[in-house]
């Protein structure tokens, strides 16, 4: 069984002792047991993962990869099946409490009693965490989550995007070191997203080392430093996030010619090619040619251009390269 009780505030390694890593996963295992008709479920599969001090990390990976599960062992939800876990260096099976005390995290689910207003649900989510009231940072955290003039209307009466920094601050009220968010921008619009991708980032500078989960693939290249992408429960990429962007060495030149073509000319063999009416697709690896070398090769075939454009790689590529490889048999999935 998870350890339930208040996690205790004040064992956590004071600010001269802090650790490297914000979350080290050593082989971290989870199995489903099987229940009814559905089979046993191998959610994770050795997981190896040091999430540093002061990152903003991503994790990224398709529906049932295994992010959740991760997270609600970090959360103290889901008891994990083998491995270990540190939070801020502290083993979870070690000092269940002290590592819960070291991490907030703010789940994908918005469910807040809608009867309590903002200033109330912290005050109380301070008191279940055991924070002394004269150490209670309520009106700071609404400030900064830009609740303040809703401070004390009806929760249910709060949008979604309010909701959602409210469930923040509520993940803040015991000033962990590591914030986990959990789809922090789900079904949440354009705008809001932004607002809320600032306020990541500003609790950032502030600090705090934030660990998200996405589907969007812009969210993690817009705010993340490093990345991990995990599929079938396997960490199957994860490096800094420029670094991942340059493993793809690759950038697509796309011009339209004066003339229709049948055939990739001659001179553009040594590239790979798609021909669509007038416009033509050249891949080609930016750190061995230049632009300039491809511009020559369709000059040389006799065509003038009349409109050109490129398309550098990004994550979705690497994320599609990555997560197209379907899972290893290997006992239950
Ligand atoms: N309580 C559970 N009992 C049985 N299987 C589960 C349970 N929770 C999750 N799973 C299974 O474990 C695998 C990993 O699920 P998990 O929710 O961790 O993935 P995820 O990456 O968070 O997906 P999503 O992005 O959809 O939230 C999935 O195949 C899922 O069906």
């Amino acid at each position: 069984m998870p350890d339930t009780r208040a996690p205790d505030t004040h064992t956590a390694p004071p600010a001269d002792t802090q650790p490297s890593l914000a979350i080290e996963l050593r082989g971290l295992t989870k199995t489903y047991k099987a229940s009814g008709k559905a089979p046993a479920k191998l959610a994770l599969k050795g997981i190896d993962l040091a999430i540093p001090r002061g990152s903003v990390y991503g994790l990224l990976g398709p529906n049932g990869a295994g992010k959740s599960t991760m997270i609600n062992i970090l959360a103290g939800l889901v008891t994990k099946s083998g491995g270990t876990a540190k939070i801020w260096g502290i083993d979870i099976d070690q000092d269940p409490r002290a590592a819960r005390a070291a991490i907030g995290v703010v789940p994908q689910e918005l469910n807040m009693d809608p009867f309590f207003t903002p200033r109330e649900l912290l005050d109380l989510q301070a008191g279940l965490y055991g924070v002394p009231k004269r150490e209670r940072q309520t009106e700071r955290l609404l400030e900064a989550v830009g609740l303040k003039d809703k401070a004390n209307a009806y929760a249910r009466t709060l949008s979604g995007g309010m909701r959602r920094r409210l469930m923040v601050a509520k993940a803040m009220v015991h000033t962990p070191p590591v914030l986990v968010l959990d789809e922090p921008t789900a079904g949440v619009d354009v705008e809001l997203r932004q607002s809320l991708w600032a306020h990541v980032r500003e609790l950032n500078r502030a600090g705090t080392t934030v660990v998200l989960t996405t589907h969007y693939l812009e969210e993690a290249q817009e705010l993340c430093d490093s990345i991990a992408i995990v599929n079938h429960g396997q960490v199957v990429a994860c490096d800094s996030t420029d670094r991942l962007l340059r493993t793809l060495d690759r950038k697509d030149l796309v011009a339209v010619v004066d003339q229709d073509l049948t055939e990739v000319p001659a001179t553009l063999a040594g590239f790979e090619v798609t021909l669509k009416g007038r416009q033509l697709t050249v891949q080609y690896p930016p750190s061995q040619v230049k632009v300039g070398e491809v511009l020559n090769a369709i000059a040389a075939a006799g065509l003038t251009i009349v409109d050109l454009s490129t398309k550098e790689s990004d994550l979705e590529d690497i994320f599609l390269q990555l997560t197209r490889a379907p899972a290893a048999v290997d006992g239950p999935r």
